[in-house]
């Protein structure tokens, strides 16, 4: 689904986002992007869902070239990749359903298909009720149950999460791991891209660290159980 090769990116002011990154990603895995505040994390995912473009080595994503494809294809890889930022990135002057609605639009869905497909994903987000709501409204954990809506909508092969709990407690935070891990469950592929290496999530999942924009390891872990958070710990654990 996802293979980069020596895949680099260095950007107009010499800083090396990413260097030498090799990596191969199988359809329908979940899998954790760990890496320290400057590790690269963000610069990857720009890679991967053809906001930023490579300066060295080869990006193959959903049979897509990247090192090859042309700016006016780029749509065609963004159409296969939902991503969900930290900050939500929705738009404050439309309600929950509109600042979905505008995806849709853009991407020529029939007009009749529209609000079944919105009432579906806000369904699905948990909270179909909060639709005619403006951004400001909500909580930060419905708004950003709003922005994997959006960004699940046209049913991406990959959801990309950069840093989604970063501005939530911990209780909420869990939520959203719970929603991404269904999400995966459903078949996508889910990358998910944190600091906070005290996440650790219920069921097989895969950790890539990233470090100094180099992919330092690269683990896979196959415990199962049910996830706890521990108030006290601060941490998310198995048990
Ligand atoms: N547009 C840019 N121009 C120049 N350097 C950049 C740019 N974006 C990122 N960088 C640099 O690339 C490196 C990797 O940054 P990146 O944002 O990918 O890290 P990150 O792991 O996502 O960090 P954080 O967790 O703080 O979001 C850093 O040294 C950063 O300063």
């Amino acid at each position: 689904m996802i293979e980069c090769m020596n895949a680099t990116k260095i950007y107009q002011n010499g800083v090396a986002g990413v260097k030498d990154v090799s990596l191969s990603i199988r359809e329908g895995e979940f899998l954790y992007l760990l890496g320290s505040s400057g590790s690269g994390k963000s610069t990857l995912i720009n890679l991967l869902s053809c906001q930023e473009t490579l300066s060295k080595g080869k990006a193959i994503v959903c049979g897509y070239d990247l090192s090859k494809l042309k700016k006016k294809d780029f749509y065609k890889v963004r159409r296969e990749i939902g991503v969900v930022y930290q900050n939500y990135k929705l738009l404050p002057n439309k309600t929950i359903y509109e600042n979905i609605a505008f995806i849709l639009e853009s991407t020529d869905t029939p007009l009749d298909e529209i609000d079944s497909k919105i009432r579906r994903a806000l369904t699905m987000v948990e909270i179909a009720h909060k639709a005619d709501y403006y951004p400001h409204e909500l909580s930060g954990g419905e708004q950003q149950r709003a922005a994997i809506a959006r960004a699940f909508i046209n049913n991406p092969r990959v959801l990309i999460a950069d840093e989604p709990t970063g501005n939530l407690d911990p209780r909420t935070s869990m939520e959203i791991f719970r929603l991404l891990h269904r999400i995966n469950k459903s078949g996508t592929t889910v990358i998910l891209a944190t600091h906070d290496q005290k996440v650790i999530m219920n069921f097989q999942y895969r950790i890539l660290t990233l470090d100094k924009g180099q992919l330092i390891s690269d683990q896979e872990q196959k415990e199962r159980g049910s996830l706890q958070y521990d108030f006290r710990k601060k941490a998310y654990y198995i048990v």
